[in-house]
């Protein structure tokens, strides 16, 4: 018999049609944050989504970080760790712990999780089929009481100086879902941390996604007050990251959606992955949650 909730739930289901039709066979890339993991519950719902888009067409590509896992497994070797510009300052120790979390622990914890709901992920890094080289990064940082610009050396950061997405196309060609970690060699033969914000940007670009979904720990960008910004153009996210409303971390997230749009990207979204099935309410239905930064 049809009640009204069985009525509602293949409504839901029906609902999601147009937008599995736009989404065929396109490349959406999925930034998941380390503020997003962590209960074991939301991993299942998020992997049970990534599952889910390859099963109707899409082609996800996942990239994560780690942050506050590589801040727990510092604090355990008794590592000091400070952030400067919302990028972590990576010495020689500091790298080696952040490729042992990322490209180690927390990319087969993803991995596992997406082939336990029926998918099938491999886990790469920089490091895979050329994926990524990176090139250091300095950062010119701002005193916000003297407004004095400092140069910051940052260790063992890097941005990615080129991108082969030749290894990705290959897994993508055959149905499997990439998760990568942010960890790239450099022409020096270093390994770099690269923010994963940033590296998820320089995928996106380098596929020519149709979308590049950030799943942090928030509803989306706040103003001043704590409300969601429900849309943000990109000479708004300027002025309000000049003015210090945006700050630590949405910093690399905010400048990577700018780079994206840059790079043809059509639609970039900061959302709340702590909310179940973040993903699929924003792709598949028509309550798209978060924050569109649009041109
Ligand atoms: N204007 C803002 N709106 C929302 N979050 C902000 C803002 N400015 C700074 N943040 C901070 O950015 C954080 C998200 O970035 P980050 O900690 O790097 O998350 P993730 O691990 O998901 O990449 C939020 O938890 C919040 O503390
Ligand atoms: C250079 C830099 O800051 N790298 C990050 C890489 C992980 C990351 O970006 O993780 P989230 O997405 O969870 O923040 C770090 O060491 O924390």
């Amino acid at each position: 018999m049809t009640t009204p909730e069985t009525a509602s739930r293949a409504h839901i289901i029906a609902q999601a049609l147009p937008y599995m039709q736009r989404y065929d066979d396109k490349t959406v890339v999925v930034k998941y944050g380390g503020h997003a993991m962590g209960d074991a519950d939301l991993g299942q719902a998020f992997a049970r989504d990534i599952t889910l888009l390859r099963q109707s067409g899409v082609h996800p590509v996942v990239v994560h970080g780690g942050g506050p896992q590589i801040g727990k497994m510092l604090q355990r070797l008794n590592i000091v760790s400070e952030f400067k510009g919302g990028l972590r300052v990576t010495d020689k120790a500091t790298v080696e712990v952040v490729e042992m979390v990322l490209a180690g622990s927390i990319n087969k914890e993803i991995v596992q999780l997406i082939n336990a709901e029926g998918g099938r992920a491999v886990g790469l890094c920089g490091k895979d089929g050329n994926l990524i080289t990176a090139r250091k990064l300095t950062r010119t940082l701002v005193d916000p009481d003297s407004n004095i610009e400092s140069v910051v050396d940052l260790g063992f950061v890097g941005e990615p100086a080129t991108v082969d997405p030749t290894v990705l196309k290959l897994v993508l060609k055959e149905d499997i879902i990439p998760v990568v970690a942010p960890v790239a060699p450099g022409e020096d033969g270093e390994t770099y941390n690269i923010n994963a914000d940033t590296c998820a940007g320089a995928i996106a670009g380098s596929l020519g996604a149709k979308r590049l979904l950030f799943l942090t720990d928030v509803p989306g960008v706040l103003d001043k007050e704590g409300n969601l910004i429900k849309q943000l153009t990109v000479a708004r996210a300027r002025e309000l990251m000049a003015d210090g409303t945006i700050s630590g971390g949405m910093i690399p997230k905010v400048e990577t959606c700018i780079e994206a749009l840059d790079r043809g990207v059509e639609g970039v979204v900061i959302l709340n992955g702590k909310v179940p099935h973040a993903v699929l309410l924003e792709l598949f239905t028509d309550g798209g949650a978060g924050t569109l930064i649009r041109p």
